[in-house]
């Protein structure tokens, strides 16, 4: 360890991903690695063939038109909507999956264990507190809620936002707000942190300072980030940015035969039902899912395709160790019955 404290964003960023490659994409192991995406709605091409690879660490930029395809892109790499044909490889801890080939159930099972999200509104949950939306992340996943908040408190203060916990969303500023959707978004241990327009909404400094706060998913906590952005700023701050036009993405490094790991392992352990003291649509709310009916709160009968990492327990920052796995093999919940503070 040098002792020289590294300034530059990938300065820090090469600090937390010592393994990240020099060439951007360049990857030979990506986390996220897509080709030939294609999704057409209507007579509306909104992917016509993209080859995306997402190095671990890594913060991607998407930017593009409006109607260029940026958020179907997103949708489609984190299991939100399947797409029409072409193939995206996730490595998580555990294993690879194919992202494209898994049930919707599977993809809800994902998107809760592997990913988080920071949209530009609506996924914190209004009625409940800054501590109950982060901690919620965690009780879905069978956490009980005394655990759950002593996470997300961690969290939460490690975002600038001691003192807020106990307010709701509507009582929190825009930047505040998104700063408890960031927390939420890490506080599960999830390898990649997808955002759209997380900034869309805020005024310049705002914007800035949730930038910096997004950008420490890559820097001190070695996730990996993929933001849809039209701000400049917002894109110069990445590690690298793709363009996409007509949905295509138009200059993209993409690595050469870029590959995730092989598979590893074969089913998951079923995971613990929905025992958060909120209710399931609460849950659902948590992370974004196509238009449609509401998803189950529990994993689906299928076993998916990878094997869960056995991780340690989730870490808070205040307790000197970041968990940087999915919180998989979650201690079932004893005190969700707890009542309301
Ligand atoms: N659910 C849907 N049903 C029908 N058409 C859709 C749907 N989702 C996206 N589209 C269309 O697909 C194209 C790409 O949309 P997408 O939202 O991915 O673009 P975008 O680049 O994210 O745009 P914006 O910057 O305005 O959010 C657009 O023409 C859009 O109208």
């Amino acid at each position: 360890m040098s002792d020289q404290t590294p300034t530059s964003f990938a300065d820090r960023a090469a600090a937390a991903a010592p393994n990240r490659p020099s060439v951007p994409g360049g990857d030979p192991h990506p986390v996220l690695a897509a080709s030939g995406l294609s999704k057409t709605y209507g007579q509306t091409v909104a992917l016509g063939g993209v080859d995306l690879a997402v190095g671990r660490g890594e913060a991607v930029a998407i930017m593009g038109a409006s109607g260029s395809g940026k958020t179907t892109l997103l949708h489609c790499l984190a299991g939100i909507v399947p797409p029409d044909a072409g193939s995206i490889r996730f490595a998580g801890p555990g294993g690879s999956v194919e992202v494209a080939g898994l049930s919707e159930g599977e993809r809800s099972r994902l998107r809760r264990e592997a990913f988080g999200f920071v949209f530009q509104q609506g996924l914190l949950v209004p009625e409940l507190t800054a501590i109950e939306n982060v901690a919620l992340s965690l009780m879905v996943g069978g956490v009980g809620r005394r655990e759950a908040e002593q996470h997300a408190l961690g969290w939460l203060a490690d975002l600038g936002l001691s003192g807020l916990e106990q307010r709701r969303i509507g009582q929190l500023s825009g930047g505040q707000a998104q700063r408890v959707a960031i927390a939420r978004a890490l506080v599960t241990g999830a390898p990649v942190i997808f955002a759209d327009e997380p900034t869309g909404a805020l005024d310049s400094h705002t914007s800035s300072e949730v930038m910096d706060a997004l950008l420490r998913i890559v820097t001190d906590y070695g996730r990996t980030l993929v933001v849809v952005t039209h701000d400049a700023d917002v894109a110069a701050r990445c590690t690298r940015t793709v363009h996409m036009r007509d949905g295509r993405i138009v200059d993209a490094p993409v690595a050469p035969g870029a590959q995730a790991a092989p598979v590893a392992g074969s089913a998951p352990a079923p995971g613990a039902p929905f025992t958060g003291a909120t209710s399931a649509v609460a849950a659902d709310a948590l992370v974004p899912t196509p238009a449609g009916p509401a998803e189950p709160a529990t994993w689906p009968e299928a076993t998916a395709p990878w094997t869960p990492a056995a991780t340690p327990p989730v870490q808070h920052p205040g307790a000197g160790s970041h968990h940087t796995g999915p919180h998989f093999g979650a201690t079932p919940a004893t005190d969700a019955e707890e009542s309301q503070r």
